[in-house]
């Protein structure tokens, strides 16, 4: 798959009332709550989004199995996925483009699309500089179920989805600030980059991030419908900077982490409430703001007539 060229992050002015809207959100920590992952309290902003036909995209550095029981219980299985901080694409059927994707054969007809690199690559050359180097980290793929059960919560089956990584891997970095800068250096040269979810470390391939993913189905949805759509991204890490920098309106969720989230966007607001909640804070925000506006406008309009 070609990398797509970065969009600018600012759409040209175009009404609102106008203009598809697509949402992009991250889900550890945003959409779901960063320790139960329950996401109740977004759940009358999705059923208002699905009504009014917005398609809700998940990207996030979960995996593709991971994915599948999510999709459905958020009932989104007909819009598309980015799992693995941008190294897998899921697109289903309505999302396919007759010239550029062959018909999916995996589960519902979901075409896949791997922009990043293979996860055998990347495990290489992290046993390389891990002994060439000298640095200590765990890869999730040498922990056992158990353990990445104890470090995120997830019961057994959803640990063992986690751990079916297709190209990212996600590592708790072990040693020193400065020998995470090494580290960062020597995967550049491979053509890979570390990024910082809510609990992992992560690795994947230079042009596999969560914010290039988004630009790439930004102009999948502007070649299938033939306009380009008002994008709005949330996201409470510093793995979703990238994605806050390529949508129109951005929202960062009060992280339940100390980490810094600090994304160039001029349409950026920051919740005061975290996870889900803070989710439904963000999307009304925009809702809201737009909705005042059009309603400026009409009035504007009725006093010229
Ligand atoms: O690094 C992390 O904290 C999270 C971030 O996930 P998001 O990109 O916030 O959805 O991802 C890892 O941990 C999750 C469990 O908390 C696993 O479900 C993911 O597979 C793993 O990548």
């Amino acid at each position: 798959m070609p990398e797509p060229a970065r969009l600018s992050a600012s759409t040209p002015s175009v009404d609102p009332a106008l203009q598809p809207r697509l949402v992009l959100t991250d889900l550890d920590g945003s959409l779901l709550d960063h320790h139960s992952y329950d996401f109740s309290p977004a759940a009358p902003w999705l059923a208002r989004l699905k009504q009014m036909g917005v398609p809700v995209v998940p990207v996030t550095s979960k995996t593709r199995a991971e994915l599948i029981p999510l999709r459905e219980a958020l009932g989104l299985t007909a819009t598309p996925f980015i799992a693995e901080n941008g190294a897998v694409i899921g697109l289903p059927p309505g999302w396919c483009h007759a010239r550029l994707d062959r018909p999916g054969s995996g589960r519902d007809g979901v075409v896949i699309k791997h922009p990043g690199v293979d996860i055998g690559f990347i495990r290489a050359r992290l046993k390389v500089w891990r002994e060439r180097l000298d640095i200590r980290f765990t890869r999730m793929g040498e922990m056992s179920v158990a353990e990445v059960m104890e470090l995120t919560g997830l019961d057994a089956v959803r640990a063992r989805d986690a751990r079916q990584r297709e190209g990212s891997e996600p590592l708790l970095w072990e040693d020193s600030a400065v020998a995470l800068e090494t580290f960062r250096a020597a995967l550049e040269g491979d053509g890979l980059q570390l990024t910082q979810g809510g609990r992992f470390w992560h690795v994947m391939g230079r042009s596999a991030d969560k914010g290039n993913a988004v630009e790439w189905l930004v102009k999948r949805f502007t070649a299938l419908r033939g306009r380009m759509p008002l994008s709005l991204g949330l996201g409470d890490g510093p793995n979703d900077i990238t994605m806050l920098e390529a949508v129109d309106q951005a929202v960062v969720i009060r992280g339940c982490h100390d980490l810094a989230v600090e994304p160039r966007n001029a349409s950026l607001y920051r919740t005061d409430a975290t996870g889900p909640t803070g989710w439904s804070e963000g999307v009304a925000y925009w809702w809201g703001r737009d909705d005042r506006r059009l309603a400026t406008a009409e009035k504007g309009d009725a006093a010229v007539l």
